[in-house]
């Protein structure tokens, strides 16, 4: 069953002055999420990621389309209650302590005391700060701010986890521990809907990903999938004996020429488009070295596909 359903979303900002445009935020994003799979929300600055997640938890409303989560209506406030938000810009209330702070969204989510005994100190351990339950959040470090985050999101124990940049402006170590977290989410069960524009985290956890630019779906699948589509089309030719800008149709169709002396590295972006080009470097009196499919990896698909959509 899907955790959630975007059905034809689109989002029209209106401006707050006459004399200012409409930004078109969102524009048909349809799209569903697994129940217990990790989804990766992928764009560059102003793709649309942060308009998409507070159409998802009912803080901003579609201009277009439709949502389900859950297996529920996007506008049932029940339905909230199963669900964990992280903003991408969490406030916190820098005079509590960690404790106090869990305890606090505990009870905002309907949790009684007993229920929080239990979970503010195990939660804090999971996160790694169970040292650190008696300190101020304004002691905290970034890193300890973004667990505390994350953990705030997870009091509850929602069925769906909804992050926005969860890894943002973390030293690899933190990323690391909060990808960790995500994972132990899965294995318990969860969802897990997090947006980022860091490709490699994406690439270590997430079952499927969606690539989001200027607020259009522009891929959509399994990771591998993603990839192996893509190295299927592109293909690095190694060749002496030629200057790869001289040859018009290189020039045309390479996505990449560099030269040293007389040999030369070129990269097509299509596996069919090598017959034609072994033929040009043929006849221009060069000598194939190699021809290697070229491994596909998200980060140059998200390029490519980011690029295409501008
Ligand atoms: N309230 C608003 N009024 C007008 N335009 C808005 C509003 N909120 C977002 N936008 C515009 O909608 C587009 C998408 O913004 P959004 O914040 O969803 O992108 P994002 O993918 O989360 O970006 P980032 O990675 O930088 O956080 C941007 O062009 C942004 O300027």
């Amino acid at each position: 069953m899907e955790a959630i359903v975007l059905d034809g979303v689109s989002k029209v900002h209106t401006p707050s002055w006459p004399w200012q445009k409409p930004v078109q935020g969102l524009d048909n994003v349809s799209f569903t999420v697994n129940r217990g799979e990790i989804f990766g929300f992928l764009g560059p600055n102003g793709a649309g990621k942060t308009t998409t997640m507070k159409i998802l938890l009912g803080l901003m409303k579609a201009s277009r389309g439709s949502i389900r989560l859950l297996g529920m209506p996007g506008d049932d406030v029940m339905v909230h209650h199963r669900i964990g938000y992280l903003p991408e810009s969490p406030y916190f209330y820098d005079y509590l302590t960690a404790e106090e702070f869990l305890s606090f969204y505990g009870r905002l989510g309907g949790m009684d005391k007993g229920r929080l005994a239990g979970a503010v100190p195990s939660l804090l351990e999971r996160v790694g700060l169970l040292d650190a339950q008696h300190r101020q959040l304004r002691k905290f470090s970034k890193g300890m701010l973004q667990r505390i985050g994350l953990a705030q999101a997870l009091i509850h124990d929602p069925e769906l986890v909804i992050l926005d940049e969860p890894m943002s402006g973390l030293d690899p170590v933190g990323r690391k521990e909060v990808r960790d977290i995500i994972l132990s989410l899965r294995d318990r069960g969860k969802t897990v809907f997090f947006s980022t524009h860091i490709i490699s985290d994406v690439e270590m956890v997430c079952d499927r990903v969606c690539i989001l630019s200027k607020g259009k779906v522009l891929a959509l699948g399994k990771v591998e999938e993603l990839v192996n589509e893509q190295a299927q089309q592109s293909v690095e030719i190694v060749s002496d004996g030629i200057i790869g800008e001289d040859i018009p149709l290189i020039r045309r169709v390479a996505t990449r020429i560099l030269q040293r002396g007389d040999r030369c590295l070129i990269m097509l972006p299509r596996l069919e488009q090598l017959d034609e080009v072994l033929t040009a470097i043929r006849q221009a009196g060069g000598r194939l070295l190699s021809a290697v499919p070229h491994k596909g990896n998200l980060e140059t698909l998200f390029i490519e596909r980011t690029n295409q959509g501008c």
